[in-house]
Order: structure tokens, then C-alpha cells, then sequence
């Protein structure tokens, strides 16, 4: 069997070399797709048939896919969860330094002066005052959010001397080993607002994160505060940010995302969503997409989605499988096991998990499961995707 990938992003050539060329066709322009291999390209408005078995972000944001459409069609989006954590970091890390050493608006200046090097000195010299900056060690860094990116911050800057507040009500137990000791506990946004100097955000843009960063927040932060954005532009609200820049309030706005209302303000330093853009982040990302992509698609194997559950099932020798998406209402498996028994076939293994309003199942059947049974399994209401892998 050939599988069929669809690409709608340039896509490291590391990780399109997951797929065996034997097994596998991958091009931006296929018929009948089995799955589609994204970074940021919006697929909202898009429209895919129905051959497509499973959505893959080559990264880590999942805003541009429409996850609660393709959950009610039972298909799974996957992302490469922390593949492209270090890039963003170190980006971040920049940032700080950027604002606080002032060096877009100097770099600017100095690009600015024109004549000899002797006049050149004398400007440098007379003009240097304008963009003293500070340096981190006391400096009060809240970070927001403490997933792959925050975390990584968090520990940097602790170890660059910076004090640093940390805020995620739903921290997980893996994160929250990985973050170091120094780290405070923030009790609330706007406690970590009111003792920072400098904020950054690393949540996700949903609902409840949309102008997390707000007018009433940046009020609290310290005078000529900074806030960096590295996760999506919609978790500011811009407006207040550039009142804010404007009042004087804050000293500067370092982001990966140039909109029309910000990129040009002179205390904004705006990048062209360049957080995951290094060779090793690609690579990484693409790499492990592409990985969980095939165990999907091969095994029916579900790791790191955004919406199926986990549910790995290591195959039995001999037997055939089938993957059943369904809905999460009681008496499904019992219905599925009835129909298999029907048609006289023996369940060698069976996984089954759930996840809010989705549960997905992996049987292990000795011996050829006929068309016929597909098909009833498919009939049964609620069963939103059977497939045979
Ligand atoms: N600029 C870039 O190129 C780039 C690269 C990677 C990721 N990103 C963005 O950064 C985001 C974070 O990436 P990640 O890999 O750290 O993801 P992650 O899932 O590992 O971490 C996100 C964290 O945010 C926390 N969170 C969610 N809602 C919150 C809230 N209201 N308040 C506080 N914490 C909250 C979660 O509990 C989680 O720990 C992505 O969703 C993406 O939008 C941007
Ligand atoms: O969410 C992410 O992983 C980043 O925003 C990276 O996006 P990109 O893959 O388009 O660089």
C-alpha cells in the first residue's frame, strides 16, 4: 500500500526523508491525500477531501488548523511538541538584550550617520547617551506560560541573574521537574505583572489567552517595562501596547510578529516570525512529525496529538488491526466487540482511550477482517472513521 502526503509548507528535507520512497508519495501538489504535512499555513478556509486520515504541524502552535473541525471528522492533528523549543529561546533570550541594551534604535542611529571617521567618532561619541541601556542580573522577568518554550526561558534567564516569576495554572508534572529550583511561583497574571520588569508569553492562542497582554495589565508592570510576544500576536492586545509604548509606560515591544499596527513604531522591534526558523529546529520538528506521522498511518499508533488521545498498541504477530475513531458516548466498545463477534472473529488485543468528547480504539483481530465488517463497524452510530492498517 502507498501512502500519499500532502505538503502546504516547505518541509525539511530530513524529515521528507522519514518516508520511504517505496511506501510513500510527498508532494505540495497530490491527489487523494492520506495526510497533510503543515507549518504555518492557514487551513481554515481550506477544503480537503475526504482521503485525509490525519493533519501533522511540523512545529508546535496549532492555531493556523481548524482542530475542532477535523476532531468531529475524527482526525487526528498531530504537532512536534518542545522539536522547536531551544530556537524560540534563544530568540527570546536576544530579545531581552535587545531591549534592554537598546540596540535596534542604535543600530538604526548609527546607520543614520553620514561623514568621515572623524565625524563619525564625534557623533558616536555626542550620540551614545540616548541608548543607555541596563543589565539583566536583578532585572524581574515574569514568564507566562511554562510548556517546552517557558520553561527553557525561565531556567535561562535565571541563569543569566535574573529574577524570574513564572505563571501556568496547568503546569505539568514533566515541566515543573524541568524548572529550575530559582524559579517563583507567580500567584496570579496580575501579580506577575505588578512585580516584573520585563514580561514574555509562551501559551498557546486560544479563546482564553486572546489579549492576555491587556491595558489594565500594563498598567501594573513596573515603569519602562518590556514585553516580548514569541507565541502569537493575537495574545497582545496590540492597541494597549502601543498606548502604552506611547505614554512612555512601557520602553519596548519585541515580537515575531509584524502587523500593520505595530511593525513601525519606533520602540517595537517586530521579526518576521523567525522563532523557529534554525536549520536544527526544522529538522527537529520535521523529523519528529513525519515519525509520528508514519506510526499513524502504518500502525494507527496516536502520539502527540492536540485532540486524539495518547493510544500506542504494540502490534500482534499475525493478527490484522483495525482503528476506530468514534464518539465518547457509552457502549461503544460494547457495540464494536458484538459486531466482530458477529462475524465469528477473535479479539487478540484492544486499546481504548479517550479524550474530552473523542475516543479512539485499536483492535488486534487474529487473522483477515473482511470488507463486509468495515463496513458494519462504520454503520454503527457514532463511529466517525474505521480504517484497516
Ligand atoms: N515564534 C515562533 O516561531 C514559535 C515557535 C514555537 C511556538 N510558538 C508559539 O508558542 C506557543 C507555546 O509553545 P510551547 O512549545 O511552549 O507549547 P507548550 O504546549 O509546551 O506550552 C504551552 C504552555 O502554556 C500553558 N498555558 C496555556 N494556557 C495558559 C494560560 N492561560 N496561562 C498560563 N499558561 C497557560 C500550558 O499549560 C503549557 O504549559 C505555541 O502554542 C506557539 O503558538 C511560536
Ligand atoms: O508554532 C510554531 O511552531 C512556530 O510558530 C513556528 O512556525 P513555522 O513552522 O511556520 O516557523
Amino acid at each position: 500500500m502507498t501512502f500519499r502526503v500532502l505538503t502546504l509548507n516547505n518541509i525539511s528535507v530530513r524529515g521528507l526523508d522519514r518516508f520511504p520512497r517505496d511506501r510513500y508519495e510527498v508532494a505540495s501538489e497530490i491527489g487523494h491525500p492520506d495526510a497533510v504535512l503543515v507549518r504555518s499555513a492557514d487551513m481554515h478556509e481550506m477544503s480537503l477531501p475526504e482521503s485525509v486520515k490525519a493533519i501533522a504541524r511540523a512545529g508546535a502552535g496549532t492555531n493556523n488548523i481548524p482542530v475542532g473541525k477535523f476532531s468531529k471528522l475524527g482526525v487526528p492533528v498531530f504537532n512536534a511538541p518542545g522539536a522547536n523549543a531551544n530556537a524560540v529561546k534563544e530568540l527570546v533570550i536576544a530579545g531581552l538584550f535587545l531591549a534592554a541594551r537598546n540596540i535596534c534604535p542604535a543600530w538604526e542611529y548609527v546607520r543614520g550617520l553620514k561623514g568621515n571617521d572623524d565625524q563619525l567618532d564625534e557623533a558616536v561619541e555626542k550620540g551614545k547617551k540616548k541608548f543607555v541601556g541596563y543589565e539583566l542580573p536583578g532585572r524581574t522577568l515574569g514568564v507566562i506560560g511554562l510548556g517546552a518554550i517557558g520553561v527553557e526561558v525561565a531556567n535561562t534567564a535565571h541563569a543569566l541573574g535574573m529574577h524570574v516569576l513564572g505563571f501556568d495554572p496547568q503546569i505539568t508534572v514533566q515541566r515543573a521537574w524541568q524548572l529550575s529550583s530559582g524559579v517563583e511561583q507567580a500567584l496570579s497574571l496580575d501579580d506577575l505583572f505588578s512585580r516584573c520588569d520585563m514580561v514574555t508569553v509562551h501559551v498557546p492562542l486560544i479563546d482564553a489567552t486572546k489579549h492576555l497582554v491587556n491595558a489594565n495589565r500594563l498598567r501594573l508592570l513596573k515603569d519602562r517595562g518590556v514585553i516580548l510576544n514569541f507565541a502569537r500576536a493575537g495574545i497582545v492586545d496590540e492597541a494597549a501596547i502601543i498606548e502604552s509604548l506611547d505614554a512612555g509606560k512601557l520602553s519596548a515591544y519585541v515580537c515575531d510578529f509584524p502587523t500593520a499596527r505595530v511593525k513601525d513604531h519606533p520602540r517595537v522591534v517586530a521579526l518576521p516570525h523567525l522563532g523557529a526558523s534554525t536549520g536544527e529546529a526544522e529538522e527537529n520538528c520535521a523529523v519528529m512529525v513525519a515519525d509520528t506521522l508514519r506510526d499513524f498511518l502504518e500502525n494507527g499508533n496516536v502520539r502527540n496529538s492536540v485532540n486524539f488521545p495518547e493510544a500506542v498498541l504494540p502490534r500482534t504477530p499475525g493478527a490484522a488491526r483495525i482503528a476506530i475513531a468514534n464518539e465518547n458516548v457509552p457502549n461503544m466498545v460494547g457495540q464494536i466487540s458484538t459486531a466482530l463477534a458477529a462475524a465469528n472473529l477473535n479479539i487478540a488485543d484492544l486499546l481504548n482511550k479517550s479524550r474530552g468528547d473523542l475516543a479512539y480504539t485499536l483492535i488486534d483481530i487474529d487473522g483477515a477482517v473482511p470488507d463486509s465488517v468495515i463496513g458494519q463497524l462504520r454503520g454503527i452510530d457514532g463511529v466517525l472513521t474505521v480504517r484497516k492498517v
